[in-house]
């Protein structure tokens, strides 16, 4: 079964008037893993969509859906797999990727079948896809792959893990990036100093957050910011113009995903701590 919504995208002069129902509206996607079900989510994000597969009795393949009018799902898009469950295995035209707990697959254009196959030790795997131009090849990142970063410091409750999963100094893509940030212990704020990008907008997904604990994230332009409280495996989506950063109950990962202009990872336009509103 797979399930699909639709988020228009929304001007910042606008979102300054949302109130909490509003937020969580337009930029919270709260639902993405379903027993046997693929959740999409399109949004006018420069066309980005989230989803989640869990196949638990049965395989799922990657259907399209209405909003793409397209024969297949990735006949003019490229698609990001990000494990974040156990062990499991998805089958991409044939051939079966084996992907681990935070193991990465990047899928290209042109693919024709996506099956997310039931079995191993039930596997969540989280799907970012965008508009692509041109093909290039389905590439396993596993962590042997993984460009890895330390960043923040415990004084400054951000230390953390940056794992670069599908950028272009590891595979080929036409506009996708995607990767996990490990808070550890004791640390709890992400993408702090938070930055914008205006080239590209982002998503952040959740997950390995204990049960109790909650996540608040920031959005909003940097002098007028806004939060969402999060749970685990929730996703967020973040517009150009916005921060996104978060501070948690308790440290706790995520899969930051990004589409647009560039994929200069490092492009990023820094916000001081003390000048944010
Ligand atoms: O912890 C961080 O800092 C991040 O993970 C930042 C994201 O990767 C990001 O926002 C990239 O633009
Ligand atoms: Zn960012």
């Amino acid at each position: 079964m797979t399930n699909y919504e639709f988020r228009y995208a929304s001007h910042p002069e606008d979102a300054k008037k949302y109130g909490t129902e509003e937020l969580r509206e337009h930029f919270l996607i709260e639902n993405l893993f379903q027993d046997d079900a693929i959740n999409l989510t399109y949004s006018m994000y420069d066309r980005y969509i989230v989803g989640g597969a869990k196949p638990v009795g049965k395989d799922l393949p990657l259907e399209t859906i209405p909003y793409l009018k397209s024969d297949n799902f990735l006949d003019r898009r490229e698609l990001g797999i990000v494990n974040v469950g156990g062990k499991g295995s998805v089958s991409v035209d044939g051939t079966v990727y084996e992907l681990d707990k935070k193991e990465a697959l990047y899928v290209g254009k042109g693919t024709k079948e996506v099956t997310f196959l039931a079995g191993g030790t039930q596997p969540l795997f989280y799907i970012n896809s965008a508009p692509a131009h041109q093909s290039f090849p389905t590439t396993k990142v596993g962590k042997d792959k993984a460009e890895v970063l330390e960043l923040g410091e415990t004084k400054y409750a951000n230390k953390r893990i940056l794992n670069k999963l599908i950028v272009n100094s590891i595979v080929e893509t036409c506009q996708l990036q995607m990767g996990i940030t490990e808070l550890v212990e004791g640390n709890v704020w992400n993408t702090m100093p938070a930055h914008t990008h205006e080239r590209r907008m982002e998503a952040y997904f959740y997950f390995d957050l204990e049960e109790g604990q909650t996540v608040c994230h920031f959005m909003g332009q940097p002098q007028h910011t806004r939060h969402i409280f999060m749970k685990g495996n929730q996703a967020v989506l973040s517009p150009e113009w916005s921060i996104h950063s978060g501070s948690g109950t308790s440290n706790y990962s995520f899969v930051w995903g990004m589409a647009g202009e560039n994929l200069d990872y490092g492009d990023m336009d820094v916000c001081p701590p003390d000048q944010l509103k």
